[in-house]
């Protein structure tokens, strides 16, 4: 079972931003205005040996025979915590199909998306989720996201039977999702010198969400975030871009937001806490969060590939020595979802859960 908050949760009214926007709002409500600290700087990107970067390609079809591009996934980890990968082996049609179908979700009428609503302080359904106080400002996204864990079932109150194929076409996508995670994790262990099946042996039964981003055109972008800064619960995450979306996915690089300069047919990979932990901090789990545009709405689809929710994890004692100690303390995975799932997306602070200070 997915965490659910076991306390009452009061997040205030929530307006639907692609409602917002069918009424062409020349100004933006309070609630989504940041403060000054929290704006992005559009177009303003300061620091010279950080504008012209791009996140690194890693390129899936050569990596069994090449020590060179498994030296480039472990530089990619260590010091971007995200990278692109081309030829994935996912079939291009597959991910044309599913981002046909998440649009044709979003472009459904307001009333037959609230038929799944999210509840208020969890993740799953449709709306605003990682809200949990009356004041907290507001993200310019609507977010529909779904467990597929473990066993791909169903839960028929939340799975739309429109559009038509929306089910079907989320498990098969979900599935090649999943290889292509076992995939990614198994090279990440040998990049690290680690026995190749030691993470798929020790997750367990991996868990799976997918959520579907988002972001209509905003008539400030220079005002609101389309998604908070965080870092991602998961071990990995694989994130789609819509065809023709804007950029809008920004990680945060030597405190520079680097934007994610779209690939087509790439999809981007980037490590999630779980793999922070594990490897005792040399792969890194790097805050991002989008912004929006002026113009063009945009669309991410967004999979979280975690351990079982009973495992027990913390640092792997083959990356601990007298010049790595142990950073983090061993914890039960479920229960730090739980912490996850109950708190405001805030940069990396909900890592802070299972960090050692006293070293
Ligand atoms: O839409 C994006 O590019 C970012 C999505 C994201 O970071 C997330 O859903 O965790
Ligand atoms: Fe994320």
């Amino acid at each position: 079972m997915a965490p659910v908050p076991s306390f009452p949760v009061k997040v205030g009214h929530i307006d639907d931003v692609q409602e917002l926007k069918k009424n062409k709002p020349t100004s933006i409500p309070e609630r989504f205005v940041r403060d000054m600290i929290e704006r992005p700087k559009l177009g303003t990107v300061t620091t010279p040996s950080s504008c012209n970067l791009n996140i690194p390609v890693v390129d899936l079809s050569k990596i069994m025979n090449s020590q060179d591009e498994i030296m480039k996934l472990s530089t990619s980890c260590e010091e971007w915590g995200f990278f692109q990968v081309i030829n994935h082996g996912i079939d291009l049609d597959l991910l044309e199909k599913m981002e046909k179908i998440a649009m044709e979700f979003f472009m459904l009428p307001l009333e037959e998306k609230q038929k799944y609503p999210m509840a208020p302080g969890t993740v799953q359904g449709y709306g605003q989720a990682f809200v949990f106080s009356e004041d907290q400002k507001l993200d310019w996204c609507n977010m529909f996201a779904l467990g597929v864990e473990p066993h791909f079932i169903r839960n028929p109150k939340l799975w739309p039977t429109k559009p038509l194929d929306f089910s079907e076409t989320v498990d098969i996508y979900s599935r090649e999702i999943r290889k292509l995670c076992k995939n990614l994790l198994k090279y990440i262990a040998i990049s690290l010198e680690l026995n190749e099946d030691i993470f798929e042996e020790m997750f367990g039964l991996a868990v799976q969400a997918v959520r579907i981003n988002y972001y209509p055109e905003c008539p400030r972008p220079d005002l609101v975030l389309g998604l908070s800064p965080h870092s991602d619960g998961s071990a990995l995450t694989v994130l789609q871009q819509g065809k023709g979306s804007s950029v809008g996915l920004q990680i945060l690089k030597d405190n520079v937001w680097v934007p994610v300069q779209p690939i087509p047919n790439a999809l981007v990979i980037n490590i999630g806490d779980t793999i922070e932990v594990l490897t005792n901090g040399r792969y890194k789990s790097v805050e991002h969060r989008a912004v929006t545009h002026q113009e063009k709405d945009r669309l991410s689809i967004v999979t979280f590939y975690a351990p079982s929710y009973e495992i027990e994890l913390g640092p792997l004692p083959e990356l601990v020595d007298e010049n790595n100690p142990c950073k983090y303390k061993r914890y039960n995975h479920g229960d730090y979802s739980m912490h996850y799932v109950t708190n405001k997306l805030q940069g990396k602070k909900t890592l802070e859960f299972a960090k050692i200070y006293n070293n």
